[in-house]
């Protein structure tokens, strides 16, 4: 990898005297999609809730060779890294350009891109968002992100729960948004990251157990079973426990 874009280093979280984060390092990298992985509770949320400065944290940050370790949420996100959680965060009354309306942070918000992107958003524009498919909500989340001249996009699961046929939409919008922004994306559906990753890091047990090429990776079976649990042969395999 060239020079990452967010490095972390020896993240550490400790939340009401538990230790969730024991150290975890990972490199960003400053094109295309780098996945996080890891079983369930391996510590990927907390590790990009560390980063984003809403849970807190002692370790090292760096993004665009700037320290961000100290920052609170709101100039962490001022640097350029927009955040979509794991639950989207959809406001389902309100309709589509609602939703992007109240993600605008300053006055020139990029709509060009947004719609360049996804069409589709401008064609639904009145469509109120709780009545999108899971995909196109995920659409949604993605533009809202996207909309600030952000120059990081951080996806939180964006396909937990969607169907597998919705899994295809949304890493066609994974790869869309990452031709423009690079994305971390914390993700357990092996089949959208060997088709939309590059490098990898995996979790385990709050650390850092392995990183580098996501389908060197995905396409090793006995490091796939032992750092994820699963054998990554089959197309639509789950890494972690199932749901
Ligand atoms: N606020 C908190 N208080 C107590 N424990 C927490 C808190 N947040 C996370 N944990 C615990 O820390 C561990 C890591 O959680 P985290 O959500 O980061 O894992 P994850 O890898 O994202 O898992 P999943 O794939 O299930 O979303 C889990 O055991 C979780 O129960």
């Amino acid at each position: 990898m060239t020079e990452p874009l967010l490095q972390v280093r020896e993240l550490r979280v400790v939340i009401d005297g538990l230790h969730i984060l024991h150290g975890v390092d990972l490199d960003v990298a400053a094109t295309g999609v780098t996945a996080l992985l890891g079983r369930n509770g391996a510590g990927k949320t907390t590790t990009v809730k560390a980063v984003m400065g809403l849970v807190p944290r002692t370790g090292a940050v760096t993004f665009d060779g700037a320290d961000i370790a100290g920052l609170p949420t709101h100039l962490v996100v001022r640097r350029g890294i927009g955040y979509a959680p794991e639950d989207r965060g959809i406001f389902a009354g309100l309709s589509v350009a609602e939703n992007l309306r109240l993600a605008e942070r300053d006055g020139d918000p990029a709509y060009d891109l947004v719609h360049e992107l996804f069409p589709e958003l401008k064609q639904r524009h009145r469509q109120p968002a709780g009545t999108l498919s899971g995909g196109q909500q995920q659409m949604v989340a993605i533009a809202r992100t996207l909309l600030n001249g952000n120059r990081l996009i951080i996806a939180d699961e964006p396909t937990k729960g969607l169907a597998p046929k919705i899994v295809t939409e949304v890493a066609d919008v994974l790869a869309r948004a990452a031709e423009t922004v690079p994305v971390l994306l914390v993700e357990q559906n092996l089949a959208l990251v060997r088709r939309v990753a590059g490098h990898c890091a995996v979790l385990a047990d709050g650390r850092t157990a392995h990183q580098g090429d996501a389908r060197a990776l995905l396409a090793d079976e006995d490091a796939a079973r032992r750092l994820l649990g699963v054998g990554s042969h089959r197309p639509d395999t789950h890494g972690g426990t199932p749901r």
